[in-house]
């Protein structure tokens, strides 16, 4: 592995007349990162993507995709690059491995005929698609189509994979058997960056996170970085005004029933509030979890919990 990033951007910025899709923004991938590109619809992730891949001038600002400045290298750069950007596209009447055939064939330095036709069907079967199925792409369903641009992405055994919602119109099971997929490229050694509005997605796979807000990036850091623990302490308690009062300045939070207290030992602390009389429905550590960290980042109001995972939609 080498320290130098594998995507590398300084101040980039793009407007739109008075309008900064992309605000000044720095972002930094390491060499075997699978980085996790959050941020609301309209928040400037598919700009951002498109900018890494040469598809749309910067209008300000500076991108590096290994090692090298794009767009001007794009020609060295693009062949190691496998991309997914919003709405794969593909010839509608032709099947799935007609269509790899082609995009293949058209590529700078295309397989052999015979390869190219191993590689198809390995490609297929990685993402979960039937390298018999001789249906018209306009037969397949999005999922089916999201797969699809996956599977071209994944032609060139690529050293970094850029995905732009990868898991796009896939149901849950679609999901985890991509997430599934992406681990194991990751684990073969390809580098992956990916935009999402899914924080349970990121969560669960990413090792890096970055969230863009209205353009700006708003945090960018190592997920076990952001979730390490608070030294606090979560209690729940219908005397909460009660315990608030016994325990003072080592209050930090109140939240109805809930508090976050500052303590070493839970087990010591619930000793203290039973003593004094205070009920104790629940007492644990408190952990954050990543869409308590964005909305922190971003400044949002929480969204009603039955909206959790998608709350950045
Ligand atoms: N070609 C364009 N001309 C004018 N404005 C644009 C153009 N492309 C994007 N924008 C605006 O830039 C902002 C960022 O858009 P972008 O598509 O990058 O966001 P996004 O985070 O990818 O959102 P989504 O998930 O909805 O695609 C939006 O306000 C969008 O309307």
């Amino acid at each position: 592995m080498s320290d130098q990033p594998v995507i590398r951007t300084r101040a980039l910025t793009k407007r739109y007349g008075e309008l900064r899709a992309v605000d000044a923004v720095d972002l930094e991938v390491a060499e075997g990162d699978v980085y996790g590109f959050l941020g609301a619809n309209g928040s400037g992730k598919t700009t951002t993507v498109r900018m890494l891949l040469g598809l749309v001038l910067p209008t300000g600002g500076e991108v590096e995709v290994l090692g090298l400045p794009m767009p001007e290298a794009r020609s060295t750069v693009l062949p190691q690059v496998g991309a997914l950007v919003e709405g794969p596209g593909a010839y509608d009447h032709l099947s799935g491995r007609l269509n790899l055939s082609l995009l293949d064939a058209a590529g700078p330095d295309a397989l052999p005929r015979a390869q190219r036709r191993r590689r198809i069907d390995e490609v297929l079967e990685q993402v979960g698609l039937d390298p018999g199925d001789r249906r018209p792409v306009k037969a397949y369903s999005l999922g089916m189509r999201q797969r699809l641009g996956l599977a071209s992405a994944l032609m060139r055994r690529p050293r970094l994979l850029v995905l732009d919602e990868p898991t796009n119109g896939l149901d849950p099971q679609g999901i985890s058997e991509i997430r599934t997929l992406l681990l194991a490229l990751n684990a073969a050694g390809t580098t992956i960056f990916l935009s999402s509005h899914l924080l349970a997605e990121i969560e669960q796979m990413c090792t890096t996170v970055g969230v863009l807000d209205r353009g700006r990036l708003v945090l960018q850091e190592r997920l076990d970085t952001l979730l390490r623990p608070t030294g606090l302490v979560a209690v729940h308690s219908p005397d909460a005004r009660a315990a608030t009062m016994l325990l003072g300045d080592a209050v930090v939070d109140v939240d109805g029933e809930r508090l976050l207290v500052r303590a070493d030992d839970a087990a010591g602390l619930n000793r203290h509030l039973v003593g004094a009389g205070v009920r104790v429905a629940r007492l644990g550590p408190y952990e954050r979890d990543l869409e308590q960290v964005v909305l922190e980042a971003s400044h949002v109001e929480p969204a009603p919990r039955r909206d959790r995972v998608e709350v950045l939609t």
